[in-house]
């Protein structure tokens, strides 16, 4: 039976592939769980379990190598394979990630916006034209769709996600302060959390 790989885990793997390839573009051949843990703030023995999930990698005094490393998670994290995402909401987040073309790059293809207020609809953001939200099926049946993004009040939120849901979506990246309720993957974006913890290190004087 496959290994349950803790979510952590998934997310941390996304900041070691980010990590490895800084290392690659600097010439950096083959590297330690050392190294990458050094990098990245946290515990080596921690890499090295996170890697284990997935086979066997390194060589023992040897490290990684690079190159072979930064493949390998490619697969895993699925880099290589591009990402069909909607938004949800057109307002100040809706637009700013529609707009965002740091996304494209990174492989995750922004290709439609809804929105539920008519005076928003037939809006040009970036290359996207806002839609209404009640065409949202038959863009399900024209698009393969993977991510949604979501971007609507709070009151909102749930009843979107249930749609969504019904209609396929395979996670959601959700800015919407309220926790969903639902079986799909969501990633929880919250600024404030940021600040909070900025604010907590700068209070205890921790770079
Ligand atoms: N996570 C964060 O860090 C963070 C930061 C700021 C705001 N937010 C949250 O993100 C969400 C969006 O914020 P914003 O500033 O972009 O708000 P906004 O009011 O500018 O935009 C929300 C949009 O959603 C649309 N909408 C409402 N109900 C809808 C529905 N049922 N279907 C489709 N569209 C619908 C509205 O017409 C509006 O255009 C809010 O929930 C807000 O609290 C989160």
């Amino acid at each position: 039976m496959e290994k349950k790989i803790p979510r952590p885990v998934i997310k941390r793997l996304g900041l070691y592939y980010r990590c490895l390839n800084r290392l690659y573009e600097e010439g950096i051949e083959y590297v330690a769980s050392k190294d990458i843990a050094e990098r990245l703030g946290i515990k080596s023995s921690q890499v090295r379990k996170d890697l284990s999930y997935f086979g066997e990698f390194g060589k023992r005094g040897v490290g990684y190598n690079t190159y072979e490393l930064m493949e390998r998670l490619e697969d895993i994290i699925g880099v290589n394979k591009y990402w069909n995402v909607i938004v949800i909401g057109a307002g100040n987040i809706g637009s700013a990630i529609a707009n965002y073309e740091g996304l494209r790059k990174e492989k995750f293809n922004v290709i439609g916006i809804f929105d539920a207020d008519r005076s928003k609809v037939g809006r040009k953001i970036g290359r996207l034209i806002v839609k209404h939200f009640s065409e949202i099926d038959d863009f399900f049946k024209k698009n393969i769709v993977e991510i949604a993004v979501l971007a609507v009040p709070e009151n909102a939120a749930q009843m979107v996600v249930d749609k969504l849901e019904e209609l396929g979506i395979k996670g959601i990246v959700n800015f919407a302060p309220v926790k969903l309720r639902t079986n799909i993957p969501v990633e929880d974006v919250d600024i404030t959390l940021s600040f909070k913890s900025l604010s907590f290190k700068i209070e205890r004087n921790i770079e």
